[in-house]
């Protein structure tokens, strides 16, 4: 994994700031955001910052993954801009050639998050992993550098237990794709300070989406209604009740939705799916709807992860 104690130096340099600095942290200004994932929602994140003025570093684990994903937002930005500069390419390109400018990218979090108002971490689902990151970086960042994590079922509270600044952790719950989806919820616990809600609250409004504020519940407010759909579509399907298809068709035909469950579920990615899923079954041990998919766990064990591996419960071509 990472070179965890690689940066001795920056984190000698964070100790004696750390000292000097005021222990009440006041109401943070948001412009150096550090971003540790560069997947589709790390990548997504990145590139939404970085077009609203922010300066973003993203980290990863590999320069191959840092590569691919910045290669991702340069596609992505050539979309945004064939609509909004569509009469003036020349600007377009001038735009993406801006944007990119304000995203750098590393391997080393400690080195990254030395200067940051806000870490956001988009890495995989999984506590015990975030948990590590969260320790790890609160170690290394500022006194002010507010913690938020994009998880999409887990405790953010157990997160900022791994820190030393619960009061500076909440959530930040961006949806797929991040540049088209307009909403964030905004995730306070139980110990997340005023000001950092408020920091939380006008970064997301400063990138230009509508912000909703949540209680450190499981699923927030979107994920408690659309995991229970999700499911109850997976179980109608093993009951063979319906194929893929049909219930894909009958939900964006009858009910209005952009993608059916099928779709949307190959679109986020089964292994996350998985780890969402796994996660409310030890929540939930009786509830029937969380009791393991053979379905998805085939899907998963065999590589099959959606979209972004080309097979899912679709097949996709590049
Ligand atoms: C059945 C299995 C059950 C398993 C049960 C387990 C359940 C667990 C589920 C929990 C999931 C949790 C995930 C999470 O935490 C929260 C989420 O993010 S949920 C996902 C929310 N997102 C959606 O619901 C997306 C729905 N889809 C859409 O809105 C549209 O389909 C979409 C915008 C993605 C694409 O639009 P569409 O018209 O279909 O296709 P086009 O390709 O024509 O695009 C339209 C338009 O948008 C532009 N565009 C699309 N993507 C991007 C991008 N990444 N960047 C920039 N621009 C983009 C595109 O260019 C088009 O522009 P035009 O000008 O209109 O041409
Ligand atoms: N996929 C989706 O539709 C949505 C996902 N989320 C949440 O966002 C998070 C990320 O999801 P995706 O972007 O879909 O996953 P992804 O699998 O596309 O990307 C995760 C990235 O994190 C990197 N990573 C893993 N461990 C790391 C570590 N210790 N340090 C640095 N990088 C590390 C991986 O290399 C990978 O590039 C998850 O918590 C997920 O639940 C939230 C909303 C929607």
């Amino acid at each position: 994994m990472f070179r965890l104690f690689s940066s001795n130096m920056a984190f000698f340099t964070h100790q004696i700031q750390r000292s000097f600095s005021s222990s009440v942290v006041r109401n943070v200004v948001i412009k150096n955001v550090t971003i540790i994932g560069g997947g589709q929602m790390g990548a997504g994140i990145a590139q939404v910052a970085a077009s609203t003025g922010h300066s973003v570093t993203l980290v990863d684990m590999t320069d191959d993954i840092l590569k691919k994903a910045m290669k991702g937002i340069q596609g992505s930005l050539r979309r945004v801009v064939k609509k909004k500069f569509s009469d003036d390419p020349e600007s377009g390109d001038d735009f993406i050639q801006k944007v990119m400018q304000n995203v750098s990218t590393t391997t080393n979090p400690a080195a990254a998050v030395t200067t940051s108002d806000l870490v956001v971490e988009a890495i995989v689902e999984n506590m015990k992993i975030k948990q590590d990151l969260f320790g790890f970086l609160d170690k290394m960042a500022p006194e002010h550098t507010i913690f938020a994590s994009n998880t999409s079922s887990l405790p953010i509270s157990d997160m900022a237990s791994a820190t030393s600044r619960p009061d500076r952790c909440g959530g930040l719950h961006f949806f797929n794709p991040v540049p088209m989806m307009k909403l964030v919820e905004v995730v306070a616990t139980s110990s997340t300070s005023p000001e950092t809600s408020e920091s939380l609250l006008n970064f997301t409004k400063a990138l230009g989406k509508t912000p909703v504020c949540c209680k450190d519940t499981p699923g927030f407010i979107v994920n408690r209604l659309l995991v229970p759909y999700m499911m109850e579509a997976l179980r109608l399907h093993e009951r063979g009740h319906g194929s893929k298809e049909d219930i894909d068709i009958a939900m964006k035909l009858g009910a209005g939705y952009p993608m059916g469950p099928f779709e949307l579920s190959d679109y986020v990615g089964l292994d996350t799916i998985k780890f969402i899923t796994d996660g409310w079954r030890e929540k939930e041990p009786d509830n029937p709807l969380f009791a393991p998919s053979d379905l998805l766990n085939k899907l998963v064990a065999e590589g099959k992860l959606g979209k972004k591996s080309l097979e899912g419960f679709y097949k996709y071509s590049k």
